[in-house]
């Protein structure tokens, strides 16, 4: 059972073609379906320290898992039973289900047992499950004390994160060979409990991964508060947005955070580590800016588009955040050949980009190829794509991460990493994870201050 973080994702065609690729010699589809079951029952029976396990079978091959991890538990002495839905259809599914020697079970009409596993459909799945099974799954996950799915919960959209029936919640899910999208994407991941890979030795080559750890720089003795990265922070209307954006960037490491707003420019105004200047165009022109973040209270007035004008021309890497990515077009930011990082939420995605009708994944995908940007597509299931199809997905921090201001912390976050010359990806990749690591300091009913000051403890 090996954690996700950074792992590939393979999508339900990729994994069919990685399967393919791994059946070389004496490796057949008989023989990955026999290293499943064995891994399965393996991670079964250490969640189930001795309890009764009730296996659930469907018709193909996850199924046919289900059958030999039944068996193989069954052998090592624990109490199994197995339920059906119907009979297994796929050949290698008709195969392992002889290796059962015992009766199975009707699905409706089986008994509850402590250990419940779900093996009735993974990746196969076409249309939503009928009411009988879900049904059956639902009352029997309700009984259960554990709830562990082989592969995918049933009725889970491989690739889109939808779930198409009525899936039930689960403790625990083993993904096969490879993770998929909806082990991340939501509504379908937050009915996953904890997932974690079992290898059964399928190669899982992708452009897509999860959230990794990453390498963060690192200040040493030739370090100065300008190369450790300079981030010039552009403020608008709503001074409150662009402060928290400025503090996140100095506790995330940049060396010297430059606040460029209008009015009363107050020097006393704490952190007193933030450099305060009224904004002009020409304040972006200087050399050692590493990095500019813009959008945070921007506003949406003359003087915003004026601004946002003025930091696209700068030629200083970028990253463009709230009501700047509502003042900006599609075509502009194409034709602007500059590094830059757009984080938009939801609905500013769909502003920019249009509604997302496919899946998240591949929506992300296609905005940062048309806008030339590393799009950070934000939400319980942020998705990190760049213009050369490289994509990262980020698992869910913290539901608490949902209140005013994360996202002005998250984008001085990101500043921070792109000044100190991480590249586009890599930055937006290391801000995500900070975040996301602050997030989960922070407990419960943090506000947005709290986490931008947590950056620094998290930073490690
Ligand atoms: N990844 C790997 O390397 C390995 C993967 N393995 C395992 O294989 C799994 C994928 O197997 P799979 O392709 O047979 O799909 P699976 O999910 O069992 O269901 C398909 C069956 O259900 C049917 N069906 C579909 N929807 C339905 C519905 N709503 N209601 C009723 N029926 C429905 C569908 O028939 P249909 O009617 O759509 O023609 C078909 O008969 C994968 O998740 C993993 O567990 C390992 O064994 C080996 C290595
Ligand atoms: N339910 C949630 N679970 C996890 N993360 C969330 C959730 N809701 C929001 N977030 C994260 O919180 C941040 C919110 O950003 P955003 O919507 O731009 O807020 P604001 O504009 O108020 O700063 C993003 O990083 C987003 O990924
Ligand atoms: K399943």
């Amino acid at each position: 059972m090996i954690p996700i973080d950074g792992l590939a994702v393979l999508t339900a065609a990729e994994m069919r073609s990685a399967e393919q690729a791994a059946m070389i010699g004496d490796v057949t589809e008989a023989s990955l379906m026999d290293r499943a079951g064995a891994a399965i029952a393996q991670a079964v029976a250490r969640l189930a320290a001795g309890r009764e396990v009730l296996v659930l079978c469907g018709p193909g091959n996850n199924g046919g898992d289900g059958y030999i991890a039944a068996a193989e538990l069954k052998r090592r002495g624990l109490a199994v039973r197995v339920a059906a839905s119907e009979a297994p259809r796929s050949d290698d599914a008709r195969r392992v289900a002889a290796f059962w020697p015992d009766a199975v079970e009707s699905l409706e009409r089986a008994e509850p047992a402590p250990v419940l596993v779900d093996a009735i459909f993974g990746t196969g799945l076409s249309r939503s499950p009928s009411a009988v099974v879900e049904h059956a799954l639902a009352r029997l996950t309700d009984a259960a004390w554990l709830r562990i799915a082989v592969d995918l919960p049933t009725g889970i959209a491989t690739d889109t994160g939808k779930v198409l029936g009525k899936t039930p919640r689960f403790d625990v899910t083993l993904a096969l060979g490879a993770v998929k999208p909806s082990h991340v994407l939501q509504p379908a991941a937050s009915l996953m409990g904890q997932v974690r890979l079992l290898d059964i030795g399928v190669p899982t080559k992708s452009s897509a991964r999860i959230l990794a750890r990453p390498i963060l720089p690192q200040p040493d003795a030739t370090s100065h508060k300008y190369n450790r990265g300079m981030v010039a922070i552009v403020a608008g209307s709503m001074s409150g947005a662009s402060e928290l954006a400025a503090l996140a960037t100095l506790r995330a490491g940049a060396g010297y955070v430059l606040h460029l707003a209008s009015g009363d420019v107050s020097a006393s105004a704490a952190p007193h580590a933030i450099v305060r200047r009224n904004y002009t165009a020409d304040a972006l022109n200087e050399d050692r800016i590493g990095a500019v973040v813009i959008g945070p209270g921007l506003g949406r007035n003359d003087d915003a588009s004026d601004r946002l004008e003025a930091a696209l021309a700068s030629g200083r890497p970028l990253v463009i955040d709230g009501d700047a990515l509502r003042l900006v077009a599609v075509e502009t930011l194409a034709a602007h050949d500059g590094r830059k990082i757009l984080t938009p939420h939801g609905g500013e995605f769909t502003h920019l980009f249009g509604e997302v009708t496919d899946d998240k994944l591949s929506a992300t995908r296609r905005a940062a190829q048309q806008s030339g940007g590393v799009v950070v597509h934000k939400g319980a299931d942020t998705v990190i794509a760049a213009p050369d199809g490289r994509a990262i997905l980020c698992p869910e921090a913290s539901p608490w991460l949902s209140t005013a201001g994360t996202g002005d912390v998250l984008a001085g976050a990101i500043g921070a990493m792109l000044a100190a010359g991480l590249e586009p990806l890599a930055a937006a990749e290391a801000g995500v994870w900070l975040h996301a690591q602050a997030a989960r300091a922070c407990g419960k009913a943090f506000i947005a201050d709290d986490l931008a000051d947590a950056l620094s403890a998290v930073r490690g």
